[in-house]
């Protein structure tokens, strides 16, 4: 287990992490979500030992994370951390020895990693000349060429092109099955709500919800209804006890219900209106699960 344990960290009078807590199990991908400032590079960069926390700390199979641990993590940090003179495969195979694999293990870490992630034709090609895509997918292979026991990336989907995000996807995903505990931060999160078991909302310099997607919405209550009634009259809603409405456009409408309110009454009062040809409840995105926890009070 990754365990990040009440982790407390300011830079002078800015108090950034307020006891950030959260853990990802061997094979879970977990999505690290907050707005931009909430702290998730920093929260990263602690357990990397490259900022120090005030309190708390950063554990892997129950130990504290070291220099020696920290080895078995591939990072990809924020600021991205490539020799731009250096070519490819050189590069990489450099990241895979520095981490400790044979000159054989290193070459066959790179042609793979680079054939995965679609950088077969670059190996030759200084880093500097690539376009910011395909450093960026350069960067990736180093966290993952070292064959790492856990990984850690922050912002890792962003710039990538739709293949790239596919290959970036896939391969995380096979890491996970292959046992890896997983960490991305991203705010890219239709690929977190696809991609993730698990999500972390960090508010506040905390993290305030915490779950698999269904347990964040479970926790919303399913509270809202989308009801079509093509022929309805605006504002039919209106009066129906229990009821919001959230939005309206040309009979298609969605409700937010009050705890105590009867899904039916809505059916009978729609249906008083004219035919109903669609009447659900409506799962909220992850966009709106974040917009809730970041905005709560
Ligand atoms: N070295 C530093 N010195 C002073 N303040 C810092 C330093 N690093 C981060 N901060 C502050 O800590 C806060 C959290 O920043 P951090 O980069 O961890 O957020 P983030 O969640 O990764 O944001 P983003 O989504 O924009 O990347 C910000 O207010 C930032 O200004």
């Amino acid at each position: 287990m990754l365990e990040f344990d009440g982790l407390v960290k300011s830079y002078g009078d800015n108090q950034v992490l307020q006891g950030v807590s959260f853990s990802v199990a061997p094979g879970q991908m977990f999505g690290f979500c907050g707005s931009n400032g909430a702290g998730k590079t920093t929260t990263m960069r602690i357990a990397m030992g490259l900022a120090r926390a005030d309190a708390g700390q950063v554990r892997w199979q129950g130990r504290p994370l070291d220099d020696a641990s920290r080895r078995l993590i591939g990072y990809m940090p924020e600021e991205r951390g490539l020799y731009p003179k250096m070519k490819v495969a050189e590069q990489l195979t450099y990241f895979a020895r520095l981490h400790g694999a044979s000159s054989a293990e290193a070459t066959r870490a790179v042609d793979e990693w680079t054939e995965r992630l679609g950088l077969s034709a670059k190996r030759g090609e200084r880093v500097e000349k690539l376009s910011l895509g395909n450093q960026q997918r350069v960067q990736l292979a180093a966290a993952l060429v070292s064959g790492p026991e856990v990984l850690i990336l922050d912002e890792p989907f962003s710039g990538l092109d739709p293949v790239g995000v596919d290959s970036l996807a896939d391969a995380l995903l096979e890491r996970c099955r292959a046992g890896v505990p997983v960490v991305f931060s991203s705010h890219q999160l239709d690929l977190v709500e696809r991609l993730c078991d698990a999500v972390g909302i960090l508010a506040r310099g905390r993290i305030v919800a915490s779950g698999t997607v269904a347990e964040l919405r479970a926790r919303e209550g399913g509270r809202q209804l989308r009801v079509v009634v093509p022929a309805a009259p605006a504002g039919w809603a209106g009066g129906v006890p229990g009821v919001r409405v959230v939005s309206e456009q040309r009979g298609d409408t969605v409700l937010d219900l009050a705890p105590d309110a009867d899904d039916q009454v809505v059916l009978a009062a729609a249906l008083r209106t004219g035919p109903v040809t669609h009447f659900a409840r409506r799962e909220p995105s992850l966009v709106e699960l974040f917009r809730e926890a970041v905005s709560a009070a």
